[in-house]
């Protein structure tokens, strides 16, 4: 074996590879021409691409000469560390160059700044996209309420959507938001200045990275450099890249040399942010000499559920799903019910009786398109005492203290960063938006007193407090030691944190979690980019989850849900409107979109499978006092597929049996009062 510190047992490898079948072993051993692995639901792939990562380092290849990229940063380590157990050499395995896109673009272009004219490399995650968009927009007559007009939200996804698809913005305004194109000049100018704002200030958000590490590789000096220390590129979930990821792909792998793909076209749902299962296949026609190698045998679920998948299953690839496990399994469950409240009870007794039969709760999941359909259930589960977490929806990262505290480690890091100045400024007392624009400008502008003139230009009833957290921030700098610069920050937030929120309490506890974390670190600049590039999901990412020792049950979307399996899944709300969502109702790309959304959620269960149905839906997803309508099932529940289930109907749907309800004794007393008239 050649590569001399690598110490990869060829047993460890062999044990490995003896799992895979003759498929996935093909993919595993295949040699460096271009390889495209279509990949069913639960057909291995996370198994083949860390099995080839651990035979290539057998083979004696440096770990530093592989890339792997991901599209969550779970995935990334997941994948690491199985490579690390597979080739029974950590060591070797946390030298492969890995990690999500945006978190390897962000590696690439901090490494090359200077090539891109700048200093320091900040990154800005989408809500500081929001909050710079928002900063402008006053400046191109688009503040004011006389007419409809785009809201910031929708401006910064018209950029994103620009970019990712590599479209003008003009084009995509008058494709996708029609409404709004009597203001296309003023956003097209809004963009240019938006752009230039994040140029003056050494500001990037995530887009940017990507067309700057897309720059960087597409440069003759750069990118020869780049393609001379990777000899190896394997890419997971190639079926969501967009335009720019498959540039930045094809540019370090021009000939297709030692470039493995893994992806599945029935599995693209983020046609949303650009991404496009397209490339997928037109990647096996742009290399000649590339492999295709499908994998079909299913290793996660039993052939019921597979049967009712490969039903539903859209995509050009036409993959057969096979169950490899021998024993046949129960068909998937249509659960009629009768509205949100009964299909709320309903997943909670299918909850417990599965956990009575020995399904815990952790091997138990509730799938749903958005994370609002929940609510019912949300409140049924929190009646029974069933613990639960939820994933998707809001992050912990976008929750507002948190992000006042990421905010002070900015603009200490980076004085010019305008936004993060801005949202420090309006959580002061008596600083409207207005002021704060003024004040943010002052202080990223860097005056020698700036700090000074921030607080005279502040309303007299703002200086003292403003006065207070400047002098804390300007205690330290960026070349203060890290530990002491979070604690200045942590002492500025924290009265901001008391003024603004009245359950601060409940919050301390988020800002220490992320205040030791960041402490701990040897550069809080990556330590910010990178919770821009890759935010934590959950608090529990950040300290010890609470009651670890406790049973919980998972909520998630089905976005969330991606790359996941459990036992029993149940689908909630399967009707049109919430899958298919209303919003994709009226195009037949979002609808395509909805239809893969639905197979990943079908593709997650392993044992057990129960789709709810719901006749009846509440008109908001949130209000106890909404209106209910009747509802329809979803149009992908297609008569060839319900013959694939089991149906069972709940009894608040079934005929009311006949009994006088009139003579039943009340179970709640209201004659507490009663005495008070005797
Ligand atoms: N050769 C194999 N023998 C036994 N089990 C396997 C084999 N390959 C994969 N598995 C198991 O099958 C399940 C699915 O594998 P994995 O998560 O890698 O699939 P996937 O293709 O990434 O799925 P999806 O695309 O649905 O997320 C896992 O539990 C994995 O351990």
């Amino acid at each position: 074996m050649s590569g001399g510190l690598v110490t990869v047992t060829c047993v460890a490898v062999c044990d490995a590879l003896a799992g895979l079948d003759p498929a996935q072993l093909e993919a595993v051993e295949h040699g460096d021409g271009p390889l495209v692995v279509a990949a069913g639901a639960g057909t291995g792939k996370t198994r083949v691409l860390t099995a080839r990562v651990a035979r290539l380092l057998e083979a004696g290849v440096m770990p530093e000469r592989i890339l792997l990229l991901t599209f969550t940063r779970r995935a990334a380590s997941a994948m690491l560390s199985r490579a690390a157990v597979m080739c029974g050499d950590a060591r070797a395995a946390q030298r492969i160059a890995g990690g999500t896109f945006h978190a390897v673009a962000h590696r690439i272009v901090a490494e090359h700044a200077q090539h891109l004219g700048l200093a320091d490399v900040t990154v800005i995650d989408p809500d500081d996209v929001i909050d710079l968009i928002d900063l402008l927009r006053g400046e191109h007559g688009l503040d004011g309420t006389e007419v409809r007009l785009p809201t910031t939200r929708t401006i910064a996804e018209i950029a994103s959507r620009a970019i990712n698809t590599v479209t003008p913005a003009r084009v995509v305004i008058e494709e996708q938001f029609p409404w709004a194109l009597e203001q296309a000049d003023q956003v097209a100018g809004l963009l240019r200045h938006y752009r230039d704002r994040k140029r003056e200030r050494g500001l990037l958000d995530l887009d940017d990275l990507l067309i700057a590490c897309r720059a960087l590789v597409a440069d003759p000096d750069v990118g020869a450099r780049l393609r001379a220390r990777w000899d190896w590129v394997l890419v997971d979930e190639y079926q969501d890249v967009n335009q720019l990821q498959v540039d930045i792909v094809r540019g370090l792998s021009p000939d297709g040399r030692g470039l493995t793909v893994v992806g599945d076209d029935a599995q693209a749902i983020y046609a949303f942010r650009g991404a496009s299962a397209g490339h997928l296949l037109e990647l096996i026609d742009a290399y000649p000499d590339a492999t295709l190698v499908r994998l079909e045998r299913n290793f996660r679920s039993t052939q019921p559920i597979l049967d009712l998948a490969n039903q539903v299953r859209p995509g050009a690839l036409r993959l057969r799903l096979v169950a490899d496990r021998p024993q046949p399994g129960a068909r998937p469950t249509l659960v009629s019910c009768r509205n949100a409240d009964d299909e709320a009870r309903t997943i909670a007794d299918r909850i417990l009786a599965a956990h009575v039969d020995g399904t815990p709760l952790h091997s138990q999941a509730v799938l749903m398109r958005t994370g609002s359909h929940s609510a019912q259930l949300e409140v049924e589960l929190k009646v029974r005492g069933i613990p639960f977490h939820k994933f998707g929806g809001i992050g912990y990262l976008q929750t507002s203290h948190v992000r006042d505290l990421l905010a002070s480690f900015r603009v200490i890091l980076n004085p010019a960063d305008e936004v993060s100045w801005y949202r420090l400024l309006t959580r002061h007392r008596a600083v409207g938006k207005t002021s704060a624009r003024a004040l943010a400008r002052i202080l990223a502008d860097g005056g020698v007193d700036r700090t000074t003139d921030a607080v005279a230009a502040a309303p007299a009833k703002a200086r003292t407090g403003l006065a207070s957290t400047l002098s804390l921030l300007g205690a330290v700098d960026a070349t203060t030691a890290v530990p002491q610069l979070v604690e200045a920050c942590r002492n500025a937030v924290d009265p901001l944190l008391r003024a603004n929120y009245p359950d601060w309490h409940r919050r301390v506890t988020d800002l220490d979690g992320i205040a030791q974390a960041a402490a701990g670190q040897t550069d809080l600049r990556t330590f910010v980019s990178e919770q821009a590039i890759d935010p934590v999901n959950v608090a529990g990412d950040w300290a010890k989850p609470p009651h670890l020792d406790e049973d919980w049950l998972t909520l998630s979307t089905i976005h969330s849900a991606k790359g996941l399996e459990w036992d029993t899944v149940h689908l909630l709300r399967a009707n049109d409107g919430a899958m298919p969502s209303d919003m994709a109702l009226s195009s037949p790309v979002g609808l395509a979109e909805e239809e893969r959304l639905f197979y990943v959620a079908l593709t997650r269960a392993r044992d057990t499978l129960d789709v709810y149905v719901p006749s009846q839906l509440p008109t908001h997803p949130t209000a106890f006092t909404a209106k209910h309508v009747t509802a329809k099932p979803s149009r992908f529940l297609t008569e060839p597929a319900r013959a694939l289930m089991e149906s069972v109907i709940t009894a608040a749907v079934s005929p009311e049996p006949a009994v006088n309800r009139a003579v039943a004794a009340p179970r709640v007393r209201t004659d507490a009062f009663d005495e008070l008239f005797a």
